[in-house]
């Protein structure tokens, strides 16, 4: 204790001024002169007589200390200045602000002491950050300067005020390990325990938004292995009329399968769907899972309206194109949803199908759940897809391979699909295989090249897979499809996703969602037994 204070005393002595303009520094001293000091006088207290205390509290009177408060707003500058420069909490321990050692490196009391500063703050980020600091510091003291209890209790539940409760209950364990009495350590792990009992059902958890943002800015992508099996190429899934125009369609992903279809809405229907969605904008609502109400939330920004075949030709057109990108009936399909975001607008994570146990879910459609989306992109946001080059560069995935070496069958049995090469630069197709229904799937190969880049993220607004790391970027008149349930009817978990933030112009989507009912012999059948979905 006697060295802190010399060290500290002779370091200020060499230039008070620029000793105490650095705010670690100043920090330091204050604390030494606040809650180190009241050490200081306990162990003076424990150890001399009564006539030394007396001439002690007179010093402490004359002098002016510091305090609390002085010891406070040291703290908040120094966490003030570390979150506006960003400034890494080991280094600043080291006593080094952006490279330069300024000041005397700090021990596990003092990071403890900036933790436990921040907290009375309630900035729960800065006290999670310093008493991970003031544990990491504590391992290497040989005379340990603050119990590891007492961090790890500000640490718990400064983690649970962050929304990590399962890393919470973890270091509350530890702590129980240390101190198995602890009262408050004993309470808080039942109440964590609980709230995670009651979140299992909540998807929207402090990791999903973590992984929904990092996708948001597309600092997260498939793994190389995954991107590599992606294929690209036409399909005319067997229908008469599209064998003149096929699809142009991409794979997103493989399990589950998302498919990017390109150019499957035209000018004018964008036009008569916006004209027609405009006027009867609302709010968009969202289904409450325990209460089954339906109603606005922060989780969902935008507006909503709903358009029927019956209004227009070109809705009709639209929807029938559904039927036929898909092979799925529209006859119990919900109406066309048109949805328009603003700048901020979003769409947090969530799953299009009503989840076991949800209140309500569809069944006052009595159409079974919804089994499939389609998801249009009836607006670009704007610059979006600018850095996209390409012979084809109306593909949007980064990494879809335009020539496979064997024929790719169009997931599930049913209606099997062929891709199929193109041969010394010219097209072929090849009927699939498989009799029944089929599917035609035309490969272009060799004259395509395509040559696409992660460009940097420039308008916000693309739609994320959070559990699988996709991320589809919106592209006027491109649809996104892919299967929400199982087919043996249960949810497919995986299928999470989520509207990112615009953040300039604004969005326009259009979703189409398909049910259960009708869809017997259209869709085609699963080559493994699903998982179930896992109850909540
Ligand atoms: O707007 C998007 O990108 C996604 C919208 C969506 O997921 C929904 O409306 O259910
Ligand atoms: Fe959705």
């Amino acid at each position: 204790m006697l060295k802190t204070y010399t060290d500290q005393y002779k370091k200020a002595s060499e230039d008070v001024q620029a000793y105490v303009e650095n705010p670690i520094n100043a920090y330091l001293l204050v604390k030494r002169l606040t809650t180190d000091w009241e050490v200081v006088q306990d162990l003076i207290i424990t150890n001399t007589g009564e006539e030394f205390i007396a001439d002690f509290d007179d010093l402490k009177g004359s002098l002016k200390f510091p305090s609390d408060e002085d010891l406070n707003g040291a703290a908040v500058a120094l966490t003030r200045l570390q979150k506006t420069y960003k400034l890494d909490t080991s280094s600043l321990a080291n006593g080094e602000i952006n490279g330069v050692k300024y000041a005397t490196e700090l021990t596990a009391a003092d990071c403890f002491e900036l933790g436990r500063q921040s907290y009375t703050n309630d900035d729960h980020y800065h006290t999670q950050l310093w008493m991970m600091e003031a544990d990491k510091r504590l391992k290497l003291e040989v005379n340990q300067s603050v119990e590891r209890s007492k961090i790890l209790e500000y640490l718990a539940f400064s983690t649970f005020k962050l929304g990590d409760v399962r890393l919470a209950l973890d270091l509350t364990n530890k702590l129980l390990e240390l101190v198995p009495t602890h009262e408050k350590a004993l309470n808080n792990k039942v109440y964590y325990e609980v709230e995670i009992a009651k979140t299992k059902d909540i998807f929207w958890n402090r990791q999903a938004k973590l992984f929904y943002e990092a996708l948001c800015r597309e600092e997260m992508q498939p793994s190389d292995e995954i991107l590599a099996e992606l294929k690209c190429g036409y399909m005319d899934n067997g229908n008469p009329f599209l064998k003149i125009a096929p699809f142009k369609v991409e794979e997103a992903y493989l399990d589950p399968q998302i498919l990017i279809f390109h150019d499957v809405m035209a000018d004018d229907e964008i036009a008569t769907i916006k004209a027609l969605a405009q006027p009867r904008f609302q709010r968009a609502v969202v289904q409450n899972f325990t209460t089954g109400v339906m109603q606005p939330s922060s989780y969902r920004i935008g507006k909503v309206a709903w358009l029927k075949e019956t209004e227009h030709k070109h809705v009709a057109d639209v929807v029938q194109r559904v039927e036929d990108m898909t092979g799925l009936t529209m006859k119990t399909a919900e109406d066309l949803q048109v949805v328009n975001y603003g700048i901020g607008g979003h769409y947090e994570p969530h799953y299009d199908f009503a989840r076991k146990g949800e209140k309500n879910g569809f069944k006052d459609l009595g159409t079974g759940n919804r089994i499939a989306t389609v998801l249009f992109y009836v607006s670009q946001v704007e610059n979006c897809a600018k850095s996209r080059t390409g012979h084809l560069d109306n593909f949007t995935t980064p990494h879809c391979s335009p020539f496979p070496k064997a024929l790719i069958h169009f997931k599930g049995k049913g209606r099997s699909g062929v891709w199929e090469k193109y041969r010394g630069g010219l097209l072929s197709i090849q009927r699939s295989s498989t009799p029944g229904l089929s599917a035609y799937l035309l490969f272009i190969l060799n004259l395509v090249h395509i040559h696409f880049k992660m460009s940097d993220v420039d308008q916000g607004g693309a739609t994320v897979f959070i559990d699988l790391d996709v991320v589809v970027r919106p592209k006027k008149g491109t649809a996104v499809f892919w299967y929400n349930l199982h087919s043996n009817g249960e949810g497919d978990r995986s299928t999470g996703h989520a509207a990112c933030p615009v953040l300039a112009g604004s969005k326009w989507v259009s979703n189409k969602w398909i049910h259960e009912d009708g869809q017997l012999f259209r869709r085609p059948c699963e080559l493994e037994r699903p998982p179930p979905e896992y109850t909540i």
